[in-house]
């Protein structure tokens, strides 16, 4: 049967392990025929010298299988070189032995073909012309260290029928690859994930700190909470004396509209200055430590650009709004452009500030501390 490229990206390689007679290279065969994998038999690269000994009823010393499991590791890289997906029929009857083939090729799977004494004589002796007599059944369980335990291990029975035991192998092998594919999948979608939670992020530390920054962030926490306090009882004031009373505030609504805008600018001057502001650094984060700081320099620039653009726009509106009130309550209305100005204007000193803060700090300091907004 004509091996078919392997398409699956993990999961791919397998040994079929056991003592003599556990059906290795049987099961083994039909189950590389079954996925459409490349075999290789153990049996085919043991040098001359140790079939001779076989023959003459010498159990293999580790010495002997040394060479040979150095040539089957050879045999498995070639069949990945060639991208072919492969099912290795050999004893690999001690732990030392499969590591020597796990560390050729990592994330090896193992089938263990557990058979019991009397069965594996029974069969190794009913095979005629095979080089393996029944007296080395023996010293074969004796050097048998059972994988269970190990990584990437299927112990069945192999006193099942030969059906039974290729249908198991090959669930459990395709089993595996869709749980490896799907794990992989994960990490692929875990890694998107942070890469996407660092490519907009939260600034990672205050433009500027000091005296007058503990003073703003003072005052400013204040206000927020005494705007915000404002807001909740105008609404819920209003909603009781509605709802409970039939009457109403009819000022409720706009101020507490008033207080919200204050809320915002107020908010964004602050979440500012504590670097807090949420900033996207994909594309900038690709390019060399220089050029970062070139593409920081200009972002800061941007945005004290169009801060110092908003602040004018909003000192129109204050002009422009001179002397005007509002419907109901009657307060002047630059008090809603009121924050907007200031919002304006310490955003763009703050950019200011951080922009000097990108040429004085350390090329390290600059990673962590700019936005790109
Ligand atoms: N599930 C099974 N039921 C009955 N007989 C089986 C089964 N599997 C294999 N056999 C038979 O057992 C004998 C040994 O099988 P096989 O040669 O595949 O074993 P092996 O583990 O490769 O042995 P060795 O290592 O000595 O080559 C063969 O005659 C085979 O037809
Ligand atoms: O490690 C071993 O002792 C050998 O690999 C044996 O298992 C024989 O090769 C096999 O039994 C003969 O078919």
């Amino acid at each position: 049967m004509q091996q078919q490229p392997c398409a699956l990206p993990a999961r791919t390689t397998l040994v079929v392990m056991g003592v003599s007679g556990s059906g290795k290279s049987e099961i083994s065969q039909a189950v590389a025929t079954a996925l459409g994998w490349r075999h290789i038999e153990a049996d085919h690269f043991h040098p001359p010298e140790n079939v001779e000994r076989m023959r003459a009823g010498i159990p293999l010393s580790d010495e002997d299988r040394r060479h040979w499991l150095d040539a089957l590791c050879e045999q498995m890289l070639a069949a990945q070189a060639a991208g072919e997906c492969f099912v290795l029929a050999c004893s690999a009857l001690k732990r030392a032995y499969r590591e020597r083939l796990r560390q050729a090729v990592p994330g090896l799977q193992f089938v263990h073909l557990d058979i019991d004494h009397a069965t594996a004589v029974q069969r190794v002796g009913a095979r005629p012309g095979h080089f393996m007599p029944t007296s080395l059944v023996d010293s074969q369980f004796a050097t048998l260290e059972k994988p269970a335990g190990e990584p990437y291990v299927r112990v069945v029975d192999a006193q099942q029928s030969r059906q039974a035991l290729v249908a198991d192998i090959q669930a459990w092998v395709r089993r595996e690859a869709t749980e490896a594919v799907s794990s992989q999948a994960q990490d692929m979608l875990d890694s998107e994930i942070d890469s996407a939670n660092q490519a907009a992020q939260l600034g990672a530390e205050p433009i500027y700190e000091g005296r007058i920054a503990r003073m703003f962030d003072r005052l400013t926490d204040g206000l927020m909470a005494v705007l915000m306090a404002f807001m909740v009882v105008a609404v819920f004031t209003n909603v009781v004396l509605r709802y409970a009373f039939g009457t109403g505030w009819p000022g409720a609504e706009e101020l507490s509209r008033l207080a919200f805008v204050w809320l915002v600018f107020v908010g964004v001057a602050s979440g500012m200055r504590r670097g807090e502001l949420m900033t996207f650094r994909m594309i900038r984060d690709r390019f060399p430590l220089l050029a970062q700081r070139l593409v920081d320099s200009l972002s800061w620039i941007l945005v004290a650009g169009a801060s110092l653009l908003s602040a004018l726009g909003a000192w129109n509106q204050v002009q422009f709004g001179w002397g005007n009130v509002s419907t109901v309550v009657g307060y002047p209305v630059v008090l809603a452009m009121l924050p907007v100005l200031a919002s304006m204007l310490v955003l763009a000193i703050l950019a200011v500030v951080q922009l000097v803060n990108l040429w004085r700090r350390t090329p390290q300091a600059t990673l962590t501390q700019a936005h790109v907004e």
